[in-house]
């Protein structure tokens, strides 16, 4: 199949990034915002219209978590998809005419190198802290919102390692201090994850309802309400607390407490058959489905910020 029905090495996605903003040079920045703790570069592309300079921003980061190899192949998928139905499709249109789309395809690019070297299931980056016994920080549990209370560890040994202290890991950083300079024209935030088929929203760090919950449960219905009926797929839609677990330290909370109103995690296919190890065959329809989501999503923002 084609490169998007594929999973990529790393080397690959950097070629990929390079190749696609040379073709695109009207459509895609590149903007290296920090580097990983192996310092690797962390590139975000910059998708834009090639109409007026949009006002608003929405944020897509992927690969938080090395194992989820669906989430970086969304991302890649996801800025090929805009760019080729810029001016076709009128939602992409009106999205690209509307925003500024930050994609961020790799987070831990530490992690996802070691899941094609060396062990395939692993989740953290490689972090290392004298007098750990361990490696790797859990980057969904580093942010600083609610860091290491219930639902996090301390010890470095634990998948749930929550780091040091909050921002500790320099995936993390460079995202929070790019998110925090963008803060008053950023209006979505998405972060792709894998397994589970769930669309969730805050708190996941606490059971309080957000204070525009009622807002974001009615976007979540109507998101996995489309996918329901236009690919027959089940995502289950709340907020991480209930829906998920009870656990602090991540990125959409964050988002959210940040001032961006509209934050959302999305658990990408599928529920436990293949898990983490979803075939590549099953990247397109995967991706469909959950375009669809964000269209919804995205549409909606527009019309109310
Ligand atoms: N705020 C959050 N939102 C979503 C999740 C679920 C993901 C699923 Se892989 C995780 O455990 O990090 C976890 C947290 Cl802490
Ligand atoms: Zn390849
Ligand atoms: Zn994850
Ligand atoms: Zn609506």
């Amino acid at each position: 199949g084609s490169f998007y029905e594929q999973y990529h090495p790393l080397e690959e996605i950097y070629s990929w990034i390079n190749k696609i903003s040379h073709e695109h040079p009207d459509m895609l920045e590149i903007i290296l915002i920090g580097s990983s703790f192996e310092k690797r570069p962390l590139y975000v592309l910059k998708l834009t219209g090639r109409r007026n300079s949009p006002k608003r921003a929405m944020w897509i980061d992927c690969g938080i978590h090395s194992r989820e190899w669906i989430s970086p192949a969304f991302c890649i998928w996801f800025v090929q998809n805009a760019i080729d139905s810029y001016n076709k499709n009128p939602e992409i249109t009106q999205m690209l005419d509307n925003m500024e789309i930050y994609v961020l395809p790799v987070m831990n690019a530490d992690g996802y190198v070691y899941t094609w070297t060396t062990r395939r299931m692993w989740r953290k980056n490689r972090s290392r802290y004298e007098g750990n016994n361990c490696v790797g920080t859990d980057l969904n549990r580093n942010f600083d919102a609610g860091w290491c209370t219930k639902g996090a560890s301390h010890d470095p040994c634990d998948n749930t390692y929550c780091g040091p202290y909050p921002e500790s890991e320099p995936e993390v950083s460079a995202v929070a201090k790019f998110l925090r300079e963008k803060k008053d024209s950023m209006k979505l935030y998405f972060t792709i994850h894998s397994y589970g088929q769930m669309l969730l929203f805050p708190y996941s760090y606490s059971y309080n309802q957000a204070p525009n919950h009622d807002e974001l449960q009615h976007l979540a219905d109507e998101a996995t309400q489309k996918i329901q009926r236009y690919y027959r797929t089940r995502y289950s839609s709340g907020p991480g607390a209930t829906t998920i677990y009870l656990a602090p330290g991540g990125s959409d909370d964050w988002a959210y407490d940040l001032g961006i109103k509209y934050s959302f995690t999305i658990e990408l296919r599928d529920t436990g058959r293949y898990g983490f190890l979803l075939p590549p065959q099953l990247i397109q329809p995967t991706c469909l489905e959950v375009l669809t989501a964000i269209k919804t999503i995205t549409s909606h923002v527009i019309k109310n910020t």
